[in-house]
C-alpha cells in the first residue's frame, strides 16, 4: 500500500515534474497509479535508446573542456551538513552515493575503452542528474561540478585504488534455439554453456559467471520456451515459474529478452508467450529488459525479393517485437534498449578481430556498455528509494487502492443529478425563499435602441445604458426561475392528487416519439464508404438514455465504438427515486465496466435517505462499493449529512464512514465541514476539510462565488494540511474570471486562472503572450540541462 506522501506526490505532482519525472517505473508491482506513458520517462532509466542499431554513434560535446577546479562531493555533503537535521545529512548521503556511481561509471568506461560522450552514456549521466535532482532538490546539486567524477575516476584507476566493485547478474530468457547460451560463450569468448543446433540444450537452470576487464558478470542460463501454442502452453508456463523461483532470493540486474532477427517477418506473432510472461512475471520485468536479437548479421529480402538495407529491416523487425511487448504489457509508450548479436564465429571481424554487424558496429562492446548503463541506472534507482527495480512480487500482479485516495473522493460530496429533485438541498432554500414580489414587474419600460441609435450616444451613456440592459436582465433571469420553481411545487402538488385519485391515468399517458440523436463527430479514419453499420442513438423515452462510447485513440471508426454507455432515473414509487448510470467497453483483449446505482428515499419532512451500488473494473478484478447516505433538514438553514460505505477490492474490505453539516448563513454564505475515516485491515486514514463560500446578491441567476476551503489528511503518523481558494466572477461586463489556487503542507500547490470574454481579444493577445513566454522558459531550462549534461 502507497504512503501518504507517494500519494500526495502523485496526486499533485505528476503534471508539474513534466521534464522531470520521477524515475519510478510505474509499471512496478506495487505500483498504484496506471503505467506512466510517456517515453522520455528518467523512470525507464534502463531505457536507454531506441531500437536504432545505429544508436552508438556519438555526438559532439565539449566533454574535455575543463571547467573550474572539480570539487569533490565529500566536501560538498560537509559543506550541507547541519547536525540537527537529519533530513539534510540523508541527503548528502545520498550525493556522495550518487557520486560514487558516477565515478564508477567513468572506471568502467575506461575500463572498456568507451568514450564518454557515447551517446548511451550521455544519456545515463542525464538521467542520473534529472533523478537526483528530483531527489534532492536542485540546490543541493548546483554546487556539484560535475566533471569532478571523471578526473577521480582517471585517478583511481591509475592507482587502482580503491578496487572497482562492480558485477552484473544477468537473466536469459528466450525461446529454444534463439542463441541464449552461445551469446553467452560469445561475451565470455569461451564455451561456458552447451549449445544444440537442432534440439534443446539447456536442460535447467545454470548460472555462468566469469570476469571481463575486472567486472564480474553472472549470467542466468534458463532453458528455452517452446513455441506458443495451447500444447506449449503448460510447459512454457512450467518453465518459467521455475525460473521465478530461482531468482525470487536474488534478483537480476538485468533481463535479457532473445529472438531471432532472421526469424522476424511480418507473419510474426508470440504475443501469448509475452503475454504469459507478462503474467507470471509481472509488467515490472518489461521496464527492466532489454531486446537482444541474434542473428543479427543476416541481410534479408524485401518482398521483391532484393535485398533491403539492413538498417530498415532492424527497425521493422525490433518495431515489430515492441509493439507486441507493448500490447502485453500494454504499455503503449514502453520502448525497450534493443542490442543486436552475431554469434557465427566465422561473421565480419574489424582489424582488431572483434565481430562486427553489417552495419560496422563492434556489437560486443555496445551490448556490454547497455548492461553497464542498466545497471548503473538501476542502483541509482534503489539508492534514491524510487520504484522500478526488479522486484520479484507474487504471480498476480496486485493494484492495492490507497486509503488516503479512497477517503478523499469519498469525503467529496456525492450529488447525484437524477436524485437531486427529491433531495433537500440547500441551495433550493434559496429558491424556495425566493418567494418575494418580483422587482422586475415594476420596473418603468425602457425603450430598447437600435444600432445605430447606440452608436449616438456619449461613452459614459452608453455604459450606462449597458449597465441598465444588464440589471434587468438579471432580474428578468431571477423572476423565470422564481416562476420554474413555482410551476414545479404546483405540479408535484397537483400530481400528487390525481394519483390520489386515479392511479391509473399514468397509463394512459402516450408513449413519446423515438428521436433520433445527431450522429457523433469523429475524427477522420479510414472508414468503407458504407455508413449503415454505424452505430446510432435513438432516445425513446426519458427514462432510458443509450448512447455509444467513441474511443478516440481507436484505430477506425468501428473499432473506436466499443462502449455502451447507459442512464436512466425513474420513479419507483411516491418519493422513492432510481438512477442507474454506466458504462462498459470490450474490446479484444479487455473489458471494462463502470456503474452506480443509487436508490433514494425522500421524506417529506425533508430527510432524505440513500443506497447505492458502485461497480468498476480495475485491471482484471472489480471494485464494488456500498455506500449509504441519510440526509437530514434538521433547521431550516442547516442539512446533515452521514455516509457509510464499504469497498471491496481483492479480498480487502475499506470501509469508510463521514459526517457532513451544510450551513447557510444568510442568503449568500454557505459553510460546509465534514471529518470521516477510512480503514482497511489495522490501517486508518483520517481527513476532514472545511469550505466557506460566499456568492453574489444575484446567485443563482449569477454564479460569482468566492470559497475557502481548509482540508488534513492523516495517514500512517503523516499529516498533509491543504489550503485553497476558489472563485468565479465577473470583473468587467461581458467577462468571466475563474480562479483556482491550492498549496498543501508539503509545498506543492496549483494556480490556474481562466479568462473568458465575448468582447476583449486583447486576453487572446495575454494568452499568446504567456504561451510564447513559457516555450521561451523552456527552451532556456533545456539549454541549461544540455550544459549540465556537456559539463558532464
Ligand atoms: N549464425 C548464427 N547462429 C547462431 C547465433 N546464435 C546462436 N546460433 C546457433 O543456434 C544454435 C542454438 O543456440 P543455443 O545457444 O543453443 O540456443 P539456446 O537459446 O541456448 O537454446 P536452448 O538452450 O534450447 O534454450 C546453435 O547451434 C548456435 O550456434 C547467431 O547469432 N548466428
Ligand atoms: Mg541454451
Amino acid at each position: 500500500m502507497k504512503g501518504i506522501r507517494d500519494w500526495v506526490f502523485g496526486q499533485l505532482l505528476s503534471k508539474s515534474l513534466a521534464s522531470t519525472r520521477p524515475l519510478s517505473s510505474s509499471g512496478s508491482f506495487f505500483s498504484e497509479e496506471p503505467v506512466n506513458e510517456e517515453s522520455d520517462d528518467p523512470a525507464h532509466m534502463a531505457q536507454l535508446e531506441s531500437s536504432s542499431p545505429t544508436s552508438d554513434t556519438s555526438f559532439s560535446s565539449n566533454c574535455n573542456q575543463e571547467t573550474g577546479s572539480p570539487q569533490s562531493l565529500e566536501q560538498v555533503a560537509a559543506d550541507s551538513y547541519q547536525p540537527n537535521h537529519g533530513v539534510e545529512v540523508k541527503k548528502a548521503n545520498s550525493l556522495t552515493k550518487i557520486e560514487d556511481i558516477r565515478i564508477n561509471l567513468f572506471r568502467l568506461l575506461l575500463r572498456f575503452g568507451q568514450s564518454h560522450d557515447n551517446l548511451l552514456v550521455a544519456k545515463v549521466l542525464h538521467r542520473l542528474h534529472l533523478a537526483a535532482a528530483i531527489r534532492l532538490g536542485e540546490s543541493n546539486l548546483k554546487r556539484v561540478k560535475v566533471d569532478g567524477a571523471r578526473t577521480v575516476a582517471a585517478e583511481q584507476e591509475a592507482s587502482g585504488i580503491p578496487e572497482l566493485n562492480f558485477s552484473l547478474r544477468i537473466l536469459v530468457l528466450g525461446k529454444t534455439g534463439v542463441g541464449k547460451s552461445a551469446t553467452i560463450n560469445s561475451v565470455f569468448d569461451q564455451t561456458k554453456a552447451l549449445t544444440d543446433a537442432f534440439r534443446p540444450a539447456t536442460k535447467h537452470i545454470k548460472e555462468v559467471m566469469g570476469s571481463i576487464n575486472g567486472v564480474k558478470l553472472t549470467f542466468i542460463d534458463t532453458p528455452g520456451f517452446l513455441p506458443s501454442s495451447t500444447i506449449n502452453l503448460r510447459r512454457n508456463r512450467k518453465i518459467m515459474l521455475s525460473v521465478w523461483r530461482f531468482i525470487r532470493k536474488s534478483p537480476p540486474d538485468i533481463v535479457l529478452f532473445f529472438e531471432r532477427l532472421d526469424l522476424i517477418n511480418t507473419g510474426y506473432c508470440d504475443f501469448p508467450l509475452l503475454k504469459l510472461m507478462t503474467e507470471v512475471f509481472g509488467n515490472a520485468i518489461w521496464f527492466n529488459t532489454i531486446l537482444v536479437m541474434t542473428h543479427g548479421s543476416s541481410t534479408p529480402e524485401g518482398p521483391t525479393g532484393y535485398p533491403i538495407s539492413y538498417e530498415s529491416y532492424v527497425t521493422q523487425c525490433t518495431g515489430l517485437m515492441q509493439h507486441y511487448i507493448n500490447q502485453a504489457v500494454p504499455n503503449s509508450k514502453l520502448e525497450n534498449p534493443v542490442v543486436l548479436v552475431e554469434n557465427n564465429p566465422h561473421c565480419k571481424k574489424n582489424f582488431m578481430g572483434e565481430s562486427i554487424l553489417p552495419n560496422g558496429q563492434v556489437w560486443k562492446s555496445h551490448f556490454l556498455l547497455l548492461c553497464i548503463c542498466t545497471k548503473v541506472l538501476g542502483d541509482a534507482n534503489t539508492l534514491l528509494e524510487f520504484e522500478g527495480g526488479i522486484e520479484l512480487g507474487p504471480l498476480i500482479t496486485p493494484w492495492v487502492p490507497s486509503l488516503p485516495h479512497l477517503l478523499s473522493s469519498f469525503l467529496k460530496h456525492r450529488s447525484s443529478p437524477r436524485l437531486s429533485e427529491s433531495e433537500p438541498d440547500v441551495d433550493e432554500i434559496l429558491l424556495s425563499d425566493a418567494d418575494e414580489e418580483d422587482d422586475y414587474d415594476q420596473l418603468p419600460p425602457i425603450r430598447i435602441l437600435t444600432k445605430s441609435q447606440f452608436e449616438k450616444l456619449t461613452k459614459s451613456q452608453k455604459k450606462d445604458y449597458l449597465d441598465e440592459l444588464d440589471y434587468r436582465e438579471t432580474l428578468y433571469l431571477k423572476k423565470q426561475l422564481k416562476e420554474e420553481s413555482r410551476r414545479q411545487r404546483e405540479r408535484k402538488l397537483s400530481e400528487e392528487e390525481i394519483v390520489g385519485e386515479d392511479n391509473d391515468s399514468d397509463q394512459q399517458q402516450a408513449s413519446p416519439e423515438a428521436v433520433l440523436l445527431p450522429d457523433m463527430a469523429v475524427p477522420p479514419s479510414f472508414d468503407s464508404d458504407c455508413t449503415i453499420h454505424r452505430y446510432r442513438c435513438l432516445v425513446t423515452s426519458d427514462q432510458w438514455l443509450v448512447r455509444p462510447v467513441l474511443d478516440p485513440q481507436g484505430w477506425d471508426h468501428d473499432v473506436g465504438f466499443d462502449g455502451v454507455n447507459m442512464e436512466t432515473a425513474i420513479e419507483i414509487r411516491k418519493n422513492v427515486h432510481a438512477s442507474i448510470t454506466g458504462q462498459m467497453s470490450k474490446d479484444k483483449q479487455d473489458f471494462s465496466i463502470q456503474s452506480e446505482c443509487a436508490a433514494a428515499y425522500a421524506d417529506p419532512r425533508g430527510q432524505t435517505y440513500s443506497v447505492g451500488l458502485d461497480v468498476q473494473s480495475s485491471g482484471k478484478g472489480m471494485i464494488y462499493t456500498v455506500h449509504s447516505n441519510t440526509k437530514l433538514k434538521n433547521l431550516k438553514q442547516n442539512v446533515t449529512e452521514c455516509g457509510v460505505s464499504l469497498t471491496s477490492f481483492g479480498n480487502k474490505y475499506y470501509v469508510g464512514t463521514k459526517l457532513e453539516d451544510t450551513m447557510l448563513v444568510g442568503k449568500q454564505l454557505k459553510f460546509v465541514v465534514n471529518a470521516g475515516q477510512m480503514r482497511c485491515s489495522e490501517q486508518v486514514a483520517y481527513g476532514g476539510s472545511l469550505e466557506a463560500t460566499l456568492r453574489g446578491g444575484d446567485y443563482p441567476v449569477r454564479d460569482d462565488r468566492i470559497s475557502l476551503s481548509m482540508s488534513a489528511l492523516s495517514f500512517k503518523k503523516e499529516m498533509v494540511l491543504g489550503g485553497g481558494i476558489q472563485s468565479e466572477f465577473r470583473p468587467i461586463r461581458g467577462m468571466k474570471m475563474a480562479v483556482n489556487a491550492n498549496l498543501n503542507s508539503q509545498n506543492m500547490g496549483q494556480v490556474n486562472i481562466k479568462i473568458s470574454s465575448s468582447e476583449h481579444i486583447e486576453i487572446a493577445l495575454i494568452a499568446v503572450f504567456s504561451i510564447i513566454k513559457a516555450i521561451l522558459h523552456k527552451k532556456r531550462t533545456e539549454n541549461k540541462s544540455r550544459e549540465v549534461l556537456e559539463m558532464g
